[in-house]
């Protein structure tokens, strides 16, 4: 269940970074040229597709975070307006990125606009959330997964708590690397004011384990950039924070690059050949006669592929995105079973105890209608797994005994499974209750 909805999430960004990218790209259009790509462009443009866009440029997901009113919209408005002079990106203004669409994720809404442009070496998809909240549901849920970010300051206030968290999270979610703006410096007059707020945020990345000495810091004026004057402040900064983005923040390794990994979704036996295993290929590629291991549910085993099938066809590999049946070597039925994941050697282990930051769904979200207390013991879903599992506060909370969880809550707590199962730091769960999806989450720290 938890792997469809990750799909339905994927398919979500997918589908509306794909609706945006229909309007952006001027410049790649499909050339007419044969026959067959006439055709096609006019079977697009009878279903309303205007133009096509053609992807030759890496793609990578970023975003804006910050605290609240420091200029993320305003600064989402100005970079796509400064690149839409050179044909870069489509100008989406600041009311157009304000209203976001709702979208549901994992029974959660989260409210995030998608914008898309072009560097001169990457295309990027941008995402900026109207609220805090929609941020940290954001990214703990993934809905828009990004791979990097711009964090917003403003110049005026300095870092502020939803700075702090922001970068915290971003740390937790697995983004490595981050770009600063500084923002509104025309309200600024005394330069050593600009420089303080340098050396703190550095101080501040450095806290949260990002490269502070290194990480690019821009000052600008979005507000400036957005209104098309200021050039010093505004556009001129707004192509250094591009440029910033393009050598600075690292592309994601793709996930065929990944080690291979797939969860057991279903076990076969079929006679005179041995066990099946299906499941859909989450990263990597797996060749027909490597070596893996069952991870999970107490035990690492050791065995080989010894067929790969499709569609009741061999193949000699399957790869991220495919639904796979695995043959292994020397496994019986009972060895392996559903929540368990066939992955490369060596690449996960299993564990049974791990922080996790969570978010607990409000009522309307779908979520409990009450408050919890540590101890509670919902079903979490991990990939294909369904388990049991008791949340306690981690050590130094205060008051720990009497401190409630309420629906709506951002929280850090130990989660402890009743079996092991392939975890990472960055994996991501669900928790549920009768039926009903009452928090997620992501896992931070391994403990055993
Ligand atoms: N003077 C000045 N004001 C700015 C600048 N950038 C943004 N603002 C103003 O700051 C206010 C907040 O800007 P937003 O872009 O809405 O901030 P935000 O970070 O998206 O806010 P939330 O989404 O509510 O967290 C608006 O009134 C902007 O016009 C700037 O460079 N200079
Ligand atoms: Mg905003």
């Amino acid at each position: 269940m938890l792997h469809l909805a990750t799909c339905k999430v994927a398919s979500q960004a997918f589908a509306a970074a794909r609706s945006s990218m229909r309007n952006v790209c001027q410049r790649s259009r499909v050339p007419s040229v044969s026959t067959t790509g006439r055709s096609q462009q006019h079977l697009l443009r009878d279903r309303g597709y205007a133009e096509v866009f053609q992807r030759n440029k890496p793609h990578m997901n970023i975003g804006t975070i910050g605290h609240v009113d420091h200029g993320k919209t305003t600064l989402t408005a100005a970079i796509t307006r400064v690149l839409s002079e050179g044909g870069a990106a489509k100008f989406t203004d600041y009311s157009q990125i304000d209203k976001a669409p709702e979208e549901k994720a994992r029974g959660i809404t989260i409210n995030s606009a998608h914008v898309e442009y072009e560097s001169a070496n990457r295309h990027y998809g941008h995402i900026d959330c109207p609220g805090h909240a929609d941020y940290i549901k954001n990214m703990i849920t993934g809905a828009a997964q990004m791979d990097g970010a711009i964090i917003v300051v403003s110049a005026t206030d300095g870092q502020m708590p939803q700075t702090r968290e922001h970068l915290l999270l971003a740390r937790q979610v697995g983004i490595k690397r981050l770009v600063v703006f500084i923002n509104k410096v025309d309200m600024i007059s005394d330069p050593e004011m600009l420089e303080l707020v340098d050396m703190e945020i550095r101080d501040l990345l450095s806290t949260y384990n990002f490269e502070g000495e290194e990480t690019p810091i821009i000052m600008g004026s979005a507000l400036a950039a957005l209104e098309g004057r200021n050039d010093d402040i505004g556009a001129s900064k707004i192509k250094e924070l591009v440029e910033a983005c393009d050598s600075w923040l690292e592309l994601p390794a793709r996930d065929l690059d990944k080690p291979f990994l797939m969860p057991v979704e279903d076990v076969f036996s079929i006679s005179g050949r041995g066990t099946v295993a299906t499941g859909r290929v989450e990263r990597g590629i797996a060749t027909k006669g490597t070596d893996v291991e069952v991870v999970g549910f107490g035990s690492t085993i050791k065995t080989t592929l010894t067929g790969i099938e499709m569609f009741h066809k061999e193949l000699e590999r399957a790869e991220a995105g495919d639904n796979m049946g695995a043959l292994l070597r020397g496994i019986k039925r009972e060895q392996i079973r559903r929540g368990q994941v066939l992955a490369a050697p060596g690449s996960v282990k299993s564990a049974k105890k791990f922080l996790a930051q969570i978010y607990v769904l409000t009522k309307e979200e779908g979520g409990r209608y009450t408050p919890f207390m540590q101890n509670y013991r919902p079903q979490c879903f991990v990939r294909t797994a369904d388990i049991t599992v008791a949340l306690t506060w981690p050590e130094g909370v205060e008051d720990a005994a009497e401190k409630m969880i309420m629906p709506g809550d951002n929280v850090e707590m130990v989660c402890d499974l009743v079996f092991d199962v392939a975890l990472e730091v960055g994996t991501r769960f669900t928790l549920r209750e009768a039926n009903k999806t009452i928090g997620t989450g992501i896992v931070t720290k391994i403990f055993s």
